[in-house]
C-alpha cells in the first residue's frame, strides 16, 4: 500500500508511479495471450480443450464444451427459493434501468426537403463473458444478458470458466432466468478466442462483452476489429473519497470489497483527514485478520492499494480525475457537489449509505465498467453495446436541386469527377 501525501514534495512523482503502476502487470499478459489467440483462430475445439485442461483443471471433449439443457435445469433447480428471490430483485431493477435507456430512431424532413432518418438494430449474435476463475458471478450473467435481452440481440452464447469442473447452480440460474441457453465451460482467452473466431463447435459472434482478469481484458483487447467489444473491464478498482466525519470500519469493508475480486484489483482512498487516514489503514489490516478472501485481498492492498491525503476536496476531485476509476464513492454529506466536478468515472455512489456493493448486485445501472483508466474514454456496459445506427438519407428532384450543387463543387475540388457527374447528372 502506498500512502502520499499531497504536500510531500515527492508527490507528484510518486502519483504517476501510481498511475502506471498496473500498466506493468497488463503487458506481461499480452504475449501470452497472443499465443492462445492464434492457437484458438488456428486449431479451434482442439486447442480451447487444451487450455481448459491446462487453466481450469478440466478434461474436455469438444462435445462437452456446451453445458446441456438438462444439466442446466437440473443445477438451477438446486438453488434455495431465497437466493432465487434475490436474484429476481437484481434482475428487476437491472432490466427497468436498462428499458429505460433504448433510444429512439430518428425521422424528420428537413427545411430543404431531405428526409433523414437514424434507426437502431439490435446486434445479430453477442458472445457474454462471465468471470468464473477465482469466485463465481451470478450477477454478472444478469449484468450481461438482460441489456442484451432488452436491446432484442437474437443469439446470446456465453461462456463461463468452471474450475475443476464445478458448475455454480446460481450462475446457471441467473442464466435460466435470463434466457440464455448457449453456455460453454469455457474461460479465458481460449474463451474470448473462440466466441471471436468460431471453432469447429462454437459459432462466431459479433460483439464480445463481460468482465473478466487481466488475461481476458487483454484477448478482447486483441480480438477488437475481428468483433466489437464493450470496454476493457478488467480487474477491478474503487476510489473511495471520504471526509473525517465516516466511520473508518466502513471505508475500509469498501476498499476490501473491490481488492477481494483479485491480487490486480486496485482499491484507492483518497482523503482531506490523515488521522482519518490512518484509522482505515489500521481498519483494513483488522478486517484482513478475519477475512475469508484475505490472500487475494491482502495481496491487491499490499501491491496497489493507497491512502491519498489530499488538502482539500478539489484537489480530490482533480486526483478523481486523472485516475478515472471503475468506481468512485463519495462519503460525504453533500456528495452531488463533489461529483458535479468528476468527469472521469465508470460508476460513482453517492453519500454514506450508497456503498459501491449497491451497484454489484441491485442497483440498476450495469456493473460491467471501464477499468484501468479507460474511464476517459469508456463507459460502462449498456443497451447502447447492443445496438447499433443505420442513418437514413431521402430526398427527390426537389431537394437534390436544393442541395446537390454544393454537393457537386466539393466534389470537383476532391477531384473526384465521377462523384460529380452522379450528382449534376439528376440536376435539372
Ligand atoms: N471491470 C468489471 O466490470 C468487472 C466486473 C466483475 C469482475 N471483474 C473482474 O473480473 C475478474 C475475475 O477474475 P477471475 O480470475 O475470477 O475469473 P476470469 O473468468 O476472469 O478468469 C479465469 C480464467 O483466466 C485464465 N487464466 C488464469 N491464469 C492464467 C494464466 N496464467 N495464463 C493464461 N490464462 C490464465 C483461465 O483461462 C481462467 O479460465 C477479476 O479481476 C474481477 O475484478 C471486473
Ligand atoms: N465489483 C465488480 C466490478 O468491478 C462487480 C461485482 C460482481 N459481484 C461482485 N462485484
Ligand atoms: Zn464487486
Amino acid at each position: 500500500m502506498r500512502h502520499l501525501n499531497s504536500m510531500d514534495s515527492d508527490f507528484s512523482a510518486d502519483f504517476s508511479a501510481l498511475l502506471q503502476g498496473r500498466s506493468n502487470d497488463e503487458r506481461s499478459v499480452a504475449e501470452p495471450v497472443r499465443a492462445i489467440l492464434s492457437d484458438v483462430k488456428e486449431r479451434g475445439d482442439v486447442a480451447v480443450c487444451e487450455y481448459t485442461e491446462r487453466f481450469d483443471r478440466l478434461a474436455l471433449t469438444p462435445e462437452a464444451l456446451r453445458i446441456d439443457a438438462e444439466t442446466i435445469k437440473a443445477e438451477a433447480a438446486r438453488v434455495p427459493a431465497e437466493l432465487m428471490d434475490a436474484l429476481k430483485v437484481a434482475a428487476r431493477r437491472i432490466e427497468a434501468f436498462h428499458e429505460a435507456q433504448k433510444p429512439t430512431d430518428l425521422d424528420f424532413t428537413d427545411s430543404e426537403n431531405v428526409r433523414l432518418g437514424m434507426r437502431w438494430t439490435a446486434l445479430d449474435a453477442v458472445g457474454l463473458y462471465v468471470p468464473g476463475g477465482k469466485a463465481a458471478y451470478p450477477s454478472s450473467v444478469l449484468m450481461n444478458a438482460l441489456p442484451a435481452r432488452v436491446a432484442g440481440v437474437k443469439r446470446l452464447a456465453m461462456c463461463v470458466p468452471t474450475p475443476d469442473g464445478v458448475l455454480n447452480p446460481l450462475v446457471l440460474a441467473a442464466a435460466q432466468l435470463c434466457g440464455v441457453e448457449e453456455i460453454y465451460r469455457i474461460g479465458g482467452a481460449q474463451a474470448v478466442g473462440a466466441m471471436a473466431y468460431g471453432t469447429q463447435s462454437i459459432a462466431p459472434v459479433d460483439r464480445i462483452v463481460g468482465p473478466g482478469n487481466a488475461f481476458v481484458a487483454e484477448a478482447k483487447r486483441q480480438v477488437f476489429g475481428q468483433v466489437g467489444i464493450d470496454s476493457i473491464a478488467g480487474p477491478s478498482e474503487v476510489v473511495v473519497v471520504a471526509d473525517g466525519q465516516n466511520d473508518p470500519r466502513l471505508a475500509a469493508v469498501d476498499l476490501l470489497a473491490q481488492a477481494e475480486h483479485d491480487e490486480q484489483a486496485q482499491a484507492i482512498l483518497i482523503t482531506t483527514d490523515a488521522v482519518f487516514g490512518d484509522a482505515v489503514i489500521a481498519a483494513v489490516a483488522k478486517e484482513l485478520e478475519t477475512l475469508p478472501r484475505a490472500a487475494i485481498a491482502s495481496r491487491s492492498w499490499d501491491d496497489h492499494g493507497a491512502v491519498i491525503v489530499v488538502r482539500d476536496l478539489d484537489e480530490a476531485a482533480e486526483l478523481v480525475n486523472r485516475l478515472a476509476p471503475e468506481h468512485l464513492e463519495v462519503l460525504l454529506d453533500e456528495p452531488r457537489g463533489f461529483s458535479a466536478q468528476v468527469r472521469h468515472a465508470g460508476a460513482i455512489f453517492l453519500g454514506r449509505y450508497c456503498p459501491e456493493a449497491v451497484g454489484d448486485y441491485v442497483g440498476g445501472p450495469n456493473h460491467v465498467l471501464p477499468t484501468s483508466r479507460t474511464a476517459r474514454f469508456a463507459s460502462g456496459l449498456s443497451v447502447f453495446d447492443f445496438i447499433k445506427r443505420t442513418t437514413m438519407i431521402e430526398t427527390n428532384a426537389d431537394g437534390l436541386g436544393r442541395i446537390g450543387p454544393a454537393g457537386v463543387a466539393l466534389a470537383h475540388a476532391e477531384g473526384l469527377d465521377a462523384h460529380a457527374l452522379s450528382l449534376s447528372l439528376r440536376l435539372k
